[in-house]
């Protein structure tokens, strides 16, 4: 019987360091790379552009199904949607938000699973979200937890949007990001929460690269014994 490619997955909140740690992470172990909530994103953008409601789940579901989204590796990374670069739209605070609202219908999660789940390719791969390790990769061989204090993470988003010279007043981000991850937490399906067994890390007091190496040795210890 042949081993199933290798699986690290990344869970946490919103700003918890999930996206850098993860990309870091897979580059380092020469593994693919799947950032989930860039998908939620990417709906909430097409959403927007098509004029679906974020109320009509069956819309939704039909627009998932049907997304062409192409992530390009690179020094920048790109995201694609129907050929053309949506990078800046998804990076805002209101793009997650939206994210947010049409992640919490089953439908749209099932259309997403799939999709989810073709990056999942020899010699491996990292992939950071909110159901990683519980719903799409249940069987992934390493999770992680990623978490931090909520206004660790509100000031580094706030510090991440000024340095892409977006504008926001750091009170109504952090109520953002408290209200997203609250929806986040408390949806019937897929919530956010830590998968059985993963290892619970708190970045609140870790600097990027300790956090990193402390992900490189989850995979390294559950390798080795
Ligand atoms: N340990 C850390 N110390 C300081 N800044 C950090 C740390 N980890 C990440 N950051 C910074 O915080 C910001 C948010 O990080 P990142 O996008 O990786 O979070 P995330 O958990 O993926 O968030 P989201 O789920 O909303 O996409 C980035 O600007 C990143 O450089
Ligand atoms: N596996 C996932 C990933 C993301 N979401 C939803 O998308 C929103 C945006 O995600 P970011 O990681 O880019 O901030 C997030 O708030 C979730 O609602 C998800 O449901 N499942």
């Amino acid at each position: 019987m042949h081993d199933p490619v290798p699986v690290l997955t990344i869970d946490g909140p919103s700003g918890a360091g999930k996206g850098t740690a993860a990309r870091a992470v897979a580059a380092r172990l020469g593994w693919n790379f799947l950032d989930s909530g860039a998908i939620y994103r990417a709906l909430a953008v097409a959403a927007m552009d098509r004029g679906v409601a974020c109320e009509d789940e069956a819309a939704l579901a039909a627009l998932a199904h049907s997304l062409d989204l192409v992530f390009e590796a690179a020094a920048v990374p790109r995201t694609i949607l129907w050929g053309a670069d949506i990078g800046d739209r998804i990076v805002t605070e209101e793009c997650g938000n939206l994210a947010s609202k049409v992640a919490a219908f089953p439908r749209v999660r099932q259309a997403l699973l799939e999709k989810q789940r073709s990056f999942r390719r020899p010699p491996g791969l990292v992939a950071d979200g909110r159901d990683m390790g519980t719903v799409v990769f249940p069987d992934a061989l390493y999770k992680v937890f990623l978490t931090a204090s909520a206004e660790v993470r509100a000031l580094r988003r706030y510090k991440q949007l000024k340095e892409k010279g977006i504008d926001v007043s750091l009170a109504d981000l952090t109520e953002e990001i408290e209200a997203r991850d609250r929806r986040d937490r408390e949806r019937p399906i897929a919530p956010l929460k830590a998968a059985d067994g993963a290892v619970i890390i708190d970045s609140s007091d870790l600097s990027i690269e300790e956090v990193i190496q402390a992900c490189l040795a989850v995979a390294r210890s559950r390798r080795e014994s």
